[in-house]
């Protein structure tokens, strides 16, 4: 008899989507039996995207919740903000867990929601039901849970980067400055002037200052974590490489602390979480290190004169920052061990 774990994927058009499948043809307990799309019913996944010739051999299936249900026991919903919303709701009736990657039931207030991302907010009922699948910091909650709203993928790392000195009180979060940078595939698919290739190549782009959508989910995390309201500032920038995000954060110690100290700090903080890698002191993680994989890589140093620490967190954006991450939280909902089909070494060079 097959036990395996039943899944479906809206959005299995889109680069979240595509990762999903690439990670699950290496999942001992899960199997694909619905592939979805809302454009293209009927047709042959490889049919845009040859790389999956005779991965996937089922046709793309429409959108109908109950149809899904038939099908599957879990969907992922990799789709764009807005969509994720409306269609959340009438999956989750239909007796369906969902892991939902889009920004769109991340934050807890709703009209913080409508601020920043400029759609309708789901219901407040949903809002509370659905677990920040940040697995690092709330695995506990997700166990067992039937709804994950995965976390966004600049938020991720660099809330992986900031947490452990956050929560010991070493750095003063009033202080926190986050430099961010992304490859375009963050972007998705969807063709547009800023992802043109003659825009974005020998270029380097800053975008959205003081108005990117995971500011609110940085700060939301972080005010959770000290019981009081913390706001930072976070500057994204375009990179011309097609995968990888850096976080360089920056802050004020409260007293002081060595890069050996830091290290060991965050060691004990990311103690038997088998993707978040410390660096020794002196030596700093570059986004190659982490391609394809769902590692989240980070390093650290003091400068004494300054009494500021510096902080370098990477992840791979479609990875740990989105399908890798959903997949994790996938482990950790169903009860197995968390790293299940996501043992992948970096791709290097
Ligand atoms: N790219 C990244 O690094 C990250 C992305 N995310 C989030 O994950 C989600 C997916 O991102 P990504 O894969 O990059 O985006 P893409 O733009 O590459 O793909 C989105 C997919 O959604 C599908 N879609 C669009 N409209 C609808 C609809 N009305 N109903 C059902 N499906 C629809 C489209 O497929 P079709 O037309 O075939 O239906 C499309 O392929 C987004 O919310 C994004 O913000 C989160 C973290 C990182
Ligand atoms: C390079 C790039 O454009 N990245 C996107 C990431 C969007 C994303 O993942 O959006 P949600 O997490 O809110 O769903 C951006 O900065 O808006």
């Amino acid at each position: 008899m097959n036990n395996k774990l039943r899944v479906a994927i809206v959005g299995s058009t889109g680069y979240g989507g595509v990762e999903l499948i690439r990670f699950f043809q290496n999942h001992p307990q899960v199997e694909i039996t619905s592939v979805i799309s809302s454009s293209s019913s009927g047709e042959s996944i490889a049919d845009g995207f040859p790389h999956l010739t005779d991965v996937i051999r089922r046709p793309l299936d429409g959108v109908d919740p109950a149809e899904i249900a038939t099908r599957a026991d879990l969907v992922f919903t990799a789709t764009p903000s807005g969509v994720s919303a409306k269609l959340v709701p009438s999956l989750l009736e239909a007796g369906l867990k969902v892991i939902d990657l889009s920004g769109d039931f991340r934050l807890k207030d709703g009209s913080v929601y409508e601020h920043w991302y400029k759609h309708p907010a789901p219901s407040a009922n949903l809002l509370e039901r659905a677990v920040y699948g940040m697995a690092e910091v709330y695995g506990d909650e997700v166990k067992g849970k039937d709804f994950i709203s995965n976390p966004g993928c600049y938020p991720t790392a660099t809330l992986l980067g900031l947490i452990p000195a956050v929560e010991a009180g070493w750095i003063d979060p009033s202080t926190i400055i986050i430099d961010a940078k992304s490859g375009v595939s963050g972007a998705g698919r969807g063709t547009s002037l800023t992802n043109h290739y003659a825009e974005m190549n020998e270029n380097f782009k800053a975008y959205k200052l003081n108005k990117h959508q995971h500011i609110p989910e940085i700060e939301q995390v972080l005010g959770n974590i000290t019981g009081s309201p913390v706001t930072v500032t976070f500057t994204t920038h375009l990179v011309p490489m097609t995968r990888g995000i850096m976080s360089t954060m920056y802050a004020k110690l409260t007293g002081e602390h060595s890069d050996r100290e830091i290290v060991d700090l965050y060691r004990k903080y990311y103690e038997n979480r088998p993707f978040v890698r410390m660096r020794e002191p002196g030596i700093w993680p570059s986004t190659k290190e982490v391609y394809g994989s769902n590692y989240c890589d980070i390093g650290f140093s003091v400068d004494p004169r300054t009494g500021r620490l510096t902080i370098i967190s990477v992840i791979d954006n479609l990875v740990k920052g989105a399908s890798g991450q959903a997949i994790q939280n996938m482990n950790l909902m169903m009860g197995w061990e968390e790293n299940l089909g996501l043992n992948m070494t970096p791709v290097y060079p």
